[in-house]
């Protein structure tokens, strides 16, 4: 999978090459392009934003810059390539987005700033991929990086390869529509603290039964929404 990243702070994403994305940068499975949405701009400044059409608190980000960086990096690429813009007022990213990105070729994901960007680069960039755009959540940020940086790393480590064990990806949290069931490790007693019996029993099948209760129990107490998610699947 190839994926470019815009932003106007490109070394937010020094830390892309370490850990598990950067061995897989450096294997060849993950290829990661980090562009400076500045290169774009032709002005002694390096401009990027300007006031508000309409008036209103901030700035917007012009579109010309996202226009040329946009081109060039989608006549670069060798198929129509997923764009991607965080934004509060996108679908919610889920694991089941992050599983569709992992399948993907060839992400392209550009972070806003300031009060978001001019909207016309939303319309003009389905002329050259597949534009989608993403909300992490109910919550506001102050530009796209951390929400990229998630979705990289949330997409990037379903790719066969990634992760050592693919075994481990299975039980996980919202893998299979629930919470994942707790976890313990030695001592089997810690500060009067025991592990559950059942887990110290070797009987496999009721190892596997209490983990999904506890689940059950997890999503229930914590995440309804889940459950009545799965109840519509049932
Ligand atoms: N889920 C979520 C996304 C964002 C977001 C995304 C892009 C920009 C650009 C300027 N502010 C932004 C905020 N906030 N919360």
């Amino acid at each position: 999978m190839r994926i470019d990243i815009v932003t106007i702070f490109p070394d937010f994403f020094d830390v892309l090459e370490v850990s598990l994305l950067g061995k897989a940068r450096s294997s060849g499975l993950l290829d990661v392009r980090v562009h400076d949405l500045r290169d774009w701009t032709h002005d002694r400044h390096r401009t990027v934003d300007d006031t508000p059409y309409g008036g209103g608190a901030g700035m917007v980000m012009k579109p010309e810059p996202w226009g040329e960086a946009l081109d060039e990096i989608a006549r670069d690429a060798a198929s129509r390539p997923t764009i991607v813009f965080p934004s509060p007022a996108g679908a919610v990213f889920t694991q089941a987005t992050a599983r569709e990105f992992s399948g993907l070729e060839h992400i392209v994901f550009g972070c806003g700033r300031y009060e978001g960007i001019d909207e016309r680069v939303f319309d003009y960039a389905g002329t050259l991929g597949d534009v989608r755009l993403v909300s992490l959540g109910d919550y506001v940020l102050n530009g796209g990086e951390v929400a990229v940086m998630a979705m990289v790393e949330a997409a990037g480590r379903l790719i066969p390869g990634v992760v050592g064990n693919p075994d481990s990806l299975v039980e996980e949290s919202h893998e299979d529509g629930l919470l994942e069931y707790p976890s313990f490790t030695k001592p089997s007693v810690w500060r009067e603290r025991e592990v559950p019996p059942v887990l110290l029993s070797g009987n496999h099948g009721a190892v596997a039964a209490w983990r999904r209760e506890q689940q059950i129990e997890r999503t229930r107490a914590r995440r309804p929404d889940l459950l009545s998610d799965q109840e519509g699947r049932a």
